[in-house]
């Protein structure tokens, strides 16, 4: 494993297996894993009440201070990230300074698959395959900023991950 690395940051759209690849990451390389969706339910309250509160802005605000400590901390972690962290310049910025950033893809006819039986993403809920494809156009080139891409459409969340750490070993 690259010596220098203590980060590796994943991002991606909705339902490309962040949260998921993230574990099994953690798992097979013993390094800590924090979720900013996770953190922020933890500390902040449900993501649907944050929406509907402070509506999406003081979400993203939220999110960037959260996502901002995570990548501040010494440990070797894991940090699987919102769908969205990527829209503000600052923590992109943040995140290729702190760490490996590895991009997640799928197709979006198995993206609204995965995330449909889900009512947690509010920026999913009612017409959820109208607005993958729409927040999909909209954010097409949101996360050609990361290290690496890995195209998750037709990989398992193991294999996933194994690509992840044979990268890095390069
Ligand atoms: N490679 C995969 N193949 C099949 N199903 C997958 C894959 N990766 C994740 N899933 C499934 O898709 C669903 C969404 O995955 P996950 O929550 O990890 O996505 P996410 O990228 O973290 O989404 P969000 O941005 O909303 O947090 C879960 O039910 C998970 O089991
Ligand atoms: O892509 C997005 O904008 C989001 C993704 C989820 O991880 C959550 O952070 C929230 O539902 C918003
Ligand atoms: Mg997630």
């Amino acid at each position: 494993m690259e010596q220098r690395i203590s980060k590796i940051i994943l991002v991606g759209f909705m339902g490309t297996g962040k949260s998921t690849v993230s574990r099994l990451l953690a798992e097979q390389l013993g390094w800590s894993r924090y979720d900013s969706d996770e953190v922020i339910e933890e500390t902040e309250g449900t993501i649907s009440v944050l929406f509907d509160t402070h509506g999406e802005s003081g979400f993203r605000n939220i999110e960037s201070k959260v996502l901002v400590s995570l990548l501040e901390s010494e440990e070797r972690s894991i940090i699987a990230t919102g769908g969205g962290c990527v829209l503000m310049e600052q923590n992109r910025e943040a995140m290729l300074k702190h760490g490996f950033v590895v991009a997640l893809t799928a197709d979006a006819g198995h993206i609204i698959e995965r995330v449909k039986a889900d009512t947690s993403r509010p920026l999913l809920q009612g017409d959820i395959a109208g607005n993958v494809h729409r927040i999909m156009e909209q954010r097409k080139h949101a996360y050609d900023f990361a290290h690496l891409r890995l195209d998750t459409t037709s990989l398992s969340p193991q294999d996933a991950a194994d690509m992840i750490i044979q990268a890095l070993q390069k």
